[in-house]
This record gives structure tokens, C-alpha cells and sequence, in this order.
């Protein structure tokens, strides 16, 4: 099997911070791999590194066997990076083609991917608008399309279906198991559930090591991930969830920037776990809700301090029937 991206012994650390400590692994050319990782584990820098935007202070990465360091990679290689922005002044097939153009293919040519990109992310009707009338979701979607041009061979993912509500992240885990034929693709997520249909393997960083593992029974997982929530474990953070009885546009958006807040993650339809930091006090994020809330006109079904009662029933009695609760 061919290998497509090669570490070997890689070390990167920001000051006295060591976040990669002599990490080495092989991927294989047609197998998706999920990458996780607690919040801060290295998973970003991780992907700069393989991209050749971030320099590693020693160690080797080859993509596709070349060396990032002589750039010779980045034609075939694409990556889809967290809230990349769209211009909202020109059309999405407009801008699209431009991107496809600067990799060097004709007018004619970059038409035809880009009609080819947005028919495989269900964007076609979408193509003479302007990016901004997007939801998240779909723009989600058009970066996915952004990724796919010129056909890479391997396609860096980081956190996909961060922000989106369960109805979203579905319909992007479903382009992601359409594309994965079509290139080698590497994915960050802190939703083990989506993961696990798309990736057969997965790499799990922690304390600046990581680990490939074959599938996502190995009991060392466990270290990483709440085996009943799916979610990434995380000792620095705790958790507040939030459950609403109707859509509210905007929410997660909003939520996420309040000051308070480290990460909001869509559990199931209008039910969401919000992570603060471990030293904050739990009242200083219920109040900076509340405020919210009043200021938008908007009402909350139920705020609960930690997990919800099922998770915390069904985390004492096994993990039978989560994906009930979990109801995505
Ligand atoms: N440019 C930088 N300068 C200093 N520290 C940095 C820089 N970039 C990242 N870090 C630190 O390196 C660590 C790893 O960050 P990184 O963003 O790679 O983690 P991550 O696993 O992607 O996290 P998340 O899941 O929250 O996105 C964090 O502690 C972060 O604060």
C-alpha cells in the first residue's frame, strides 16, 4: 500500500509548551482516519504541520512522497480549516473558479470542477448567490467543495461538524462517507459517532503522543473519549447542557462567543453540551445565558448543571440504547 503521509519522530512546542512529542505514524493511501483528541491535545497544529503552514522543530512529514518542507505536496494535498471565510462580494461559482484557477487550470476547465465540486456537496442551485446568505451548515459544505478542487489526493478535515446542530452534521458526515472514495481523507472531530461511520481507523493524540489505533474498541480510547457520550473527555473543561424546544437561529453562533464559553457541541435536536473552564465558577456561565437569552427573546426548556439524567443513567448501566437518547 502506498503511504500518504509519513511522520517520523516530529517535535513542535510554542515556548516552554511541548504539544507534539516525537510523533510518527503512516496513513495509507485510501483509508480515512479519524484524528481525536481532548480540546488543546495538538490536533491544529498537528494539521498545520502536515499542510507545511507550521514548521516542526525536528522530525520528518512527507506527504505523498515529498517532503513539506519543499511545498511540492500542496497540489495534491487540500485542507479544510476551522470558520474559513468566503468573500461576500462575489458569487460562489465565481469565487470557486477563481481558487480553481490559481491552481493552474484553464477558465473552461475550473468551470467544470467547480460544477463537478458543488454537484457532490449539493450546492448546485446555490451557485450564482454570494456566500453570505449561506447558513453554517452550507458553508460548511462550500469549504468541503473548496477542498475538492482539482481532485487532491488527500484532504484534511478539521472539526467538519463543529457548531452544527445534529441535522446538519448528518448531512455533512453523508458528503464525507460520498467523498471518502475520492481521496485519502484525515478527520478531526470531537463527535466520535460521526466519525466511526466514516473511518474505520483512528489516531488519538494525547499528552503530545499519538497513538493509531485499527478500530475505536481499543480499551485505550477510553483515556480520550466518554465512551456513552461519544464525546472527547476532558478533564480542564466542565459541562452545562442546554435544552431548548425550537430552533433558534443564530444560538450556537451566539453562545460561542460569549466570553465564558470554551465549546458548545449539538447533542441531539435542540439539546446542546456547552464546556466551560474547570476553575470558572458554573453561575458566571448561567447568567451570561440568561442574559442572552433575555436579549434575543428567547426561552429555554431546561438548563442542567453537567450531563443530562440519561446520559448519567446510561453511563451507570451501560452504554445500551444511547443512540436512542442521543437521537441523531
Ligand atoms: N501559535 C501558537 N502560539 C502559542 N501556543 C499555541 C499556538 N497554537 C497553538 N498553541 C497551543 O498549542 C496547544 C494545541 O493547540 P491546538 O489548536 O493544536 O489544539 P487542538 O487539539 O486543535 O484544540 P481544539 O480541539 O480546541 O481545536 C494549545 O495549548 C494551544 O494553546
Amino acid at each position: 500500500m502506498k503511504s500518504v503521509i509519513r511522520l517520523n519522530q516530529v517535535n513542535k512546542s510554542f515556548g516552554a509548551h511541548k504539544v507534539l512529542d516525537g510523533v510518527s505514524f503512516d496513513i495509507e493511501a485510501g483509508e480515512p482516519v479519524a484524528l481525536v483528541g481532548a480540546n488543546g491535545a495538538g490536533k491544529t497544529t498537528l494539521f498545520s504541520i502536515i499542510c507545511g503552514f507550521l514548521k516542526a522543530d525536528s522530525g520528518s512529514v512527507n506527504v505523498l512522497g515529498e517532503s513539506v518542507v519543499s511545498y511540492r505536496h500542496l497540489s495534491k494535498l487540500s485542507a479544510l480549516i476551522q470558520d474559513a471565510e468566503f468573500d461576500p462580494d462575489f458569487s460562489i461559482a465565481r469565487q470557486l473558479t477563481l481558487f480553481a484557477k490559481l491552481q493552474g487550470m484553464s477558465r473552461k476547465q475550473a468551470q467544470m470542477d467547480v460544477e463537478r465540486v458543488l454537484e457532490l456537496t449539493g450546492l448546485k442551485e446555490y451557485s450564482r448567490q454570494k456566500s453570505h446568505i449561506l447558513s453554517h451548515g452550507m458553508k460548511k459544505r462550500l469549504s468541503i467543495a473548496q477542498s475538492l478542487l482539482g481532485s487532491p489526493q488527500v484532504i484534511l478535515l478539521d472539526e467538519p461538524t463543529a457548531g452544527l446542530d445534529p441535522d446538519y452534521a448528518r448531512q455533512i458526515s453523508n458528503i464525507l462517507v460520498d467523498i471518502k472514495e475520492l481521496a485519502t481523507l484525515i478527520i478531526s472531530s470531537h463527535q466520535l459517532e460521526q466519525l466511526q461511520r466514516i473511518c474505520p481507523r483512528v489516531m488519538f493524540l494525547k499528552e503530545g503522543k499519538v497513538k493509531l489505533s485499527d478500530n475505536f474498541a481499543n480499551p485505550d480510547l477510553s483515556q480520550v473519549i466518554d465512551q456513552n457520550t461519544g464525546l472527547v473527555n476532558d478533564a480542564q473543561l466542565h459541562t452545562l447542557t442546554l435544552r431548548c424546544s425550537d430552533q433558534l437561529p443564530g444560538l450556537i453562533n451566539k453562545i460561542k462567543a460569549l466570553p465564558v464559553v470554551e465549546s458548545i457541541i449539538a447533542t441531539q435536536r435542540h439539546e446542546f453540551k456547552i464546556q466551560y473552564p474547570a476553575g470558572q465558577e458554573p453561575y458566571q456561565l448561567e447568567l451570561a445565558l440568561l442574559a442572552l437569552f433575555a436579549q434575543n427573546h428567547w426561552h429555554y426548556e431546561q438548563l442542567i448543571n453537567g450531563d443530562t439524567l440519561e446520559n448519567q443513567w446510561f453511563s451507570q448501566n451501560g452504554t445500551e440504547g444511547v443512540k436512542g437518547v442521543k437521537g441523531v
